[in-house]
């Protein structure tokens, strides 16, 4: 991996209003506050923290869909200011055009950029195979089980070839075996690929799994409390026999103290 920065927060803040209507003031919600970290070209940083501390507000406005009030994102040293097929996005769930094929949904990028139709077809195809579902290319979203939708969306964010896949929680609704099989996956893919990857969760030992680096945020509002290197080597074994080592227990035993712990000190 190059240590080579393709995205950078800078002291991103944002305060969201909430109306008061009927008569009542409107009040502020501060939800980050000056959240600052790098993301080096083809690593992946999982994001977690407790609930509403602002992880997916954070993606959103990595996304460029929440505008926030000050601080900057860069993507490759360009200030992010609205979304881009420079940044490839993978939600909790699938959201196929139920209509479509999984080649099809896979191809649905490709035909907003103009590319022949006899091209997005082989794209997709690679694409589709790399996630370990040729043999269902002409299946449509309803015929496919939840873990093999999420395989296609994955492979339809991939299409568009972003500088960095942002992904929320994108395992959560899945059984606990099909997401060791994604995640498992996803390292394999990340092998293949080297995609740079934001990932939001909230289990711990998926990010742990997954990551290079693991980004604590602090709650109320929103700040980075720890950034944490992830020691282990890929290709990495699976996750049942990753934590049997000790130093996975000892990661996971950090990261719950530094949730759980009284919030850093505001900068
Ligand atoms: N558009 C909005 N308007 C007002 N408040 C919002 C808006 N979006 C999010 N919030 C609030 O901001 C806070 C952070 O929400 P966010 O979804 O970013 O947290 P999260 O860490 O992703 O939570 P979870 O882990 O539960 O998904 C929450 O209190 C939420 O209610």
């Amino acid at each position: 991996m190059e240590h080579r920065i393709k995205l950078s927060a800078e002291k991103v803040s944002k305060t969201f209003r909430i109306r008061g209507g009927g008569g009542t003031p409107d009040s502020f919600l501060p939800v980050l506050r000056n959240v600052s970290f790098d993301i080096f070209e083809g690593e992946i940083v999982s994001i977690i923290g407790e609930s509403g501390c602002g992880k997916t507000t954070l993606l959103r406005i990595i996304q460029g869909l929440i505008r926030h009030d000050a601080g900057d994102v860069k993507v490759d040293d360009k200030v992010v200011v609205k979304p881009g097929r420079d940044r490839g996005f993978v939600f909790q769930q699938a959201s196929l055009l139920p209509w479509r094929t999984a080649r099809a949904n896979v191809e649905f990028g490709l035909e907003l950029q103009n590319i022949p139709p006899a091209k997005r077809r082989e794209k997709a195809q690679d694409l589709l195979a790399l996630v370990g579902l040729s043999h269902a290319q002409e299946q449509f979203p309803h015929e496919l089980s939840g873990g093999m939708q999420q395989r296609v969306n994955l492979a339809r964010a991939l299409a568009i070839d972003p500088a960095i896949m942002l992904m929320d929680e994108p395992f959560s609704a899945l059984d606990a075996q099909t997401r060791e099989v994604l995640q498992a996956e996803l390292l394999r893919i990340q092998q293949e690929v080297g995609k740079t990857t934001i990932f939001v969760t909230h289990d711990l030992d998926e990010a742990i799994y997954l990551s290079n680096r693991v980004i604590v945020l602090a709650a109320k509002p929103g700040r980075v409390k720890e950034v944490i290197d992830i020691p282990f080597d890929h290709p990495r074994p699976p996750l049942p026999e990753l934590r049997g080592d000790p130093r996975f227990q000892e990661l996971r035993g950090r990261m719950w103290e530094l949730i759980r712990s009284a919030p850093a000190v505001a900068a």
